[in-house]
């Protein structure tokens, strides 16, 4: 599913209504049954009063097409014009006049007072905001600068057209002020905003309707940037043959631990072995060995030799780099205290795939120029403090910024990168991106990072195609503590290893 910016999204319509020849108004009458069909099992009795509240440009117009069919089921509505009926233009004014032929009143905001007006909106149950959509630009203006918050403060359900009024659609940074709705139905292709924080927040629960626009025209216009879904896992998730062996599933290496941290090893070793790796061998300082055996029965053990706690040599031969691993992963819990410049042997010595993250990323910076001309792909798994510090920038300009910079870094070094936090990206080496829709704040701990890292590193041993398998992980880790918050843990309590105990169950939806 293709997502877009709000500019686009109005390239895509034009290119549906000049190229393709779609009307206009066939387009707005698709997105406003879509949008009803869409909310009809949210409204609850036909005796709760609906208000509908339309605005000066054609998302107000999908609100008359919505109040005409709400009216025509036999809903209460009150359907309510902010702007002078004489400001209402073109194709959503050819939809008001079609409202009024039917028999139906519009009623003016201006012809009542301000009070007035919230006391009749205080009267419904249903708030349907069709105030502004994709043609928002700059800061609101009146009389929506009023409104938009008094709306907000009424505490009524509010379903948003397209997007909740006021907020810009491309990738934005702050919000000064908008609807805060419960549910958003956005038409067609969901809008850049609805993944960036903190604009997320203000589209409550989000639905997307089909209004009719050709694939054609969204993929002329945007093919670059898409929404990771259900349906994308279910077509790229591997299947394993009956005939196979544990060799056709991958022999992994995973690169982690010191004398400190001994958890991260565990928790990356299985998560690899519970998606499905064939043999797992563990790399971890020679120190740390007792503690983290003792927790792992199904992984091999190769010794590093350790100075300060910490992996200082793998001494991995060449031979076996070329010929015993089929990818490796490097990072969960191996410190910062040494020079890393194993990892640099491994980048020039192993051709085939590396994933890098955590600690490993802290040393990746030293040998980043490496990158380019690497044998193997690579996949880079940072959270946004450590994309700012590989990217010398500040957290807070990756939070502002997370596609864009993505973006630029994937193409530049020529890597696979898995940003993280809600709704991780997925950016290809060739600036294609992809968004999980899965996840939850129960992953915001420690430990949940390094379960994703082994997971990710089983799926790509599993998958010719590494951008599904890398985005798969990420929807499966995601999922898993979707199913146990909605399975009566709470996000305060999930622990990163109950994300592996629950992997079989989340796998069985699959
Ligand atoms: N095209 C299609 O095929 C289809 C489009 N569809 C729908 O159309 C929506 C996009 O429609 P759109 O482009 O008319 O934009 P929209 O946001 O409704 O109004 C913009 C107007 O608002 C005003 N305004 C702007 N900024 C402002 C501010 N800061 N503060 C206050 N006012 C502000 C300004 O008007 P002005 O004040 O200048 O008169 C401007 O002209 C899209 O989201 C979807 O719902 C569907 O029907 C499917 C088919
Ligand atoms: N609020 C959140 N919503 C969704 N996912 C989250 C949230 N916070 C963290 N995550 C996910 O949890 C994981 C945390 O990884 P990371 O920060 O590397 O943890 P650690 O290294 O401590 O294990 C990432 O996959 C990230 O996307
Ligand atoms: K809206």
């Amino acid at each position: 599913m293709n997502v877009v910016t709000g500019e686009e999204m109005h390239q895509i319509d034009r290119y549906a209504i000049e190229e393709i020849g779609l009307k206009e108004e066939l387009l707005m009458e698709n997105a406003g049954l879509a949008f009803v069909n869409c909310i009809l099992p949210l409204l609850e009795k036909k005796t709760d009063r609906v208000a509908v509240l339309i605005g000066v440009g054609n998302n107000g117009g999908d609100g008359f097409v919505i109040s005409r069919s709400l009216l025509e089921k036999g809903y209460q509505v009150d359907v309510w014009l902010i702007p002078p009926l004489e400001k209402v233009k073109g194709t959503a004014k050819y939809h008001m006049e079609v409202f009024a032929k039917c028999g139906y009143q519009i009623l003016n905001f201006e012809n009542f007072t301000y009070e007035h007006f919230l006391e009749k909106l205080t009267s419904c149950t249903y708030l349907i905001d069709a105030l502004l959509g994709t043609g928002i630009r700059g800061s609101l203006r009146s009389p929506y600068k009023e409104i938009i918050p008094a709306v907000n403060k009424l505490d009524r359900t509010v379903i948003s057209v397209d997007l909740p009024s006021g907020l810009p659609s491309s990738e934005v940074c702050e919000v000064e002020e908008a609807i805060k709705a419960t549910y958003t139905v956005t038409l067609q292709c969901p809008k850049l905003s609805a993944f960036t924080y903190p604009a997320r927040e203000y589209y409550g629960e989000l639905s997307v309707v089909d209004i009719g626009i050709p694939r054609l025209a969204i993929n002329e216009i945007s093919n670059e940037r898409f929404l990771w879904t259900e349906k994308d896992v279910k077509r790229t998730l591997p299947v394993r043959k009956p005939s196979s062996h544990k060799g056709s599933h991958g022999k992994a290496l995973i690169i982690a631990g010191s004398k400190t941290m001994t958890g991260a090893p565990v928790l990356t070793t299985k998560a690899c072995h519970r998606l499905g790796a064939g043999l797992v061998t563990l790399a971890i300082p020679d120190v740390a060995h007792e503690v983290v055996a003792s927790q792992i029965i199904e992984a091999t053990f190769h010794l590093c030799s350790s100075k300060n706690g910490e992996i200082n040599d793998t001494h991995l031969s060449d031979k076996q780099l070329k010929d015993r691993y089929d990818a490796i992963a490097v990072g969960p819990g191996i410190g910062r205290n040494n020079t890393g410049s194993f990892l640099k042997t491994l980048l020039t010595d192993f051709q085939k795939p590396i994933i890098i993250d955590a600690d490993g990323l802290y040393y990746l910076k030293r040998y980043i120029s490496t990158l380019r001309t690497r044998g193997g792909a690579t996949i880079l798994t940072p959270h946004s403090g450590e994309f700012a510090f590989l990217i010398n920038e500040s957290i807070k300009t990756v939070e502002e910024n997370r596609f864009s910079l993505s973006k630029q870094f994937a193409m530049q070094h020529g890597v696979y990168l898995l940003l993280k936090g809600p709704n991780t990206i997925v950016t290809t080496p060739t600036g294609n991106q992809f968004i999980n829709p899965t996840g939850n704040s129960a992953l915001a701990k420690g430990g949940s990072g390094d379960v994703l890292t082994g997971m990710v590193l089983a799926l790509v041993m599993q998958q010719q195609d590494l951008q599904p398998a890398i985005s798969n992980a990420a929807f499966l880790h995601g999922k898993a503590a979707d199913i146990l918050t909605s399975h009566g843990f709470s996000p305060l309590s999930v622990l990163a290893s109950d994300l592996v105990e629950i992997m079989p169950q989340v796998l069985d939806r699959f």
